[in-house]
């Protein structure tokens, strides 16, 4: 089997990592990238896996998952590019570094794919976009499809998408967090026990994601099959439109699809 190294198991390399592991990946075939000493030893008890300095991941690894924080990428495909090599594949999650950076960065026949994921990866349920670097084959592609849907779904879109597509599922997991906190936290201001509110969110949560997965209905039904006429809904949902809920999300979305193109300027 292919061996894949993660560089930088943070937040999102950590959830990448556990989603692979999750779905069977072997532990033999996988390896960290980590400098920090005690971060290492936390990975290795964890996750049981093998925890290398950068240079020793890209010599063993033939696809190279980039997780480090955007102002760190160039750092580390430096301290890694004389050990790459043509045909290796280098996958970025970096929010905002572009594809021509990225191949910028790494020696010529190096593989670039740049992909957005997001954390639910962790449990399988992620969404990763991936967007081809030039030297990308349709073989490697569907390596890199591959090993993505490990960790949840995967759709391919052009790069110039990326930035649209960092602002609702790359972030999106904090907005249904800030949701879900919102509604325990409205839960106890109605009386209700902190366990009981937490209970019925992320239930009402996790059911309404399953029956608009497997539904296929549009949302603005489903919602409308709630809402009885003149009942408790429809007086919920006023009071959601006067706080403007909808310009609320587009407003955010743009500031984060705008923080993206910033990112891949800095
Ligand atoms: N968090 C998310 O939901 C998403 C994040 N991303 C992208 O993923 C990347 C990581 O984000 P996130 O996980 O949130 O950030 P974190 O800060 O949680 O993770 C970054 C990790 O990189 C490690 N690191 C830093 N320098 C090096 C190095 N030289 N070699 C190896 N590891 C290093 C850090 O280790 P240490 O702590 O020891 O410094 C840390 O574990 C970002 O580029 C972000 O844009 C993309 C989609 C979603
Ligand atoms: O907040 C961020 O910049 C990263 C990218 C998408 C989600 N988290």
């Amino acid at each position: 089997m292919t061996k894949t190294a993660i560089l930088g198991a943070g937040a999102m390399g950590e959830s990448v990592l556990a989603g692979l592991i999750r779905a069977g990946r072997p532990l033999d075939s996988l390896l960290v990238g980590e400098k920090r000493e005690a971060r290492a030893r936390e990975l290795t008890e964890k996750h049981g896996i093998e925890v290398v300095d950068n240079v020793a991941a890209a010599q063993q690894a033939d696809t190279l998952v980039v997780a480090v924080k955007p102002q760190d990428v160039a750092s580390v495909l430096g301290e890694v590019a004389s050990s790459l090599r043509a045909g290796q594949v280098v996958i970025s999650l970096a929010a905002g570094v572009t594809i021509a950076t990225l191949e910028g960065l790494v020696p010529e026949g190096v593989v670039v794919i740049r992909v957005m994921p997001n954390t639910p990866a962790l449990v399988g349920e992620g969404m990763s976009v991936m967007s081809p670097g030039s030297a990308a084959t349709a073989a490697d592609l569907a390596a890199a499809e591959q090993l993505l849907s490990a960790c949840g779904r995967v759709l391919t879109l052009p790069e110039k998408q990326i930035d649209a597509v960092t602002a609702i599922s790359g972030s999106g997991p904090a907005y249904v967090f800030l949701v879900a906190e919102a509604l325990i936290e409205a839960g106890v201001h109605l009386g209700l026990a902190r366990d009981v509110a937490t209970e019925l969110a992320v239930q009402t949560l996790h059911g309404s994601a399953t029956m608009l997965r497997e539904t296929g209905t549009h949302p603005a039904l489903l919602r409308e099959q709630v809402t009885s006429p003149g009942g408790t809904t429809a007086a919920a949902l006023a009071q959601l439109e006067q706080h403007r809920l909808r310009s609320a999300f587009v407003e955010a979305t743009a500031a984060a699809r705008d923080r993206s193109v910033e990112l891949a300027g800095s």
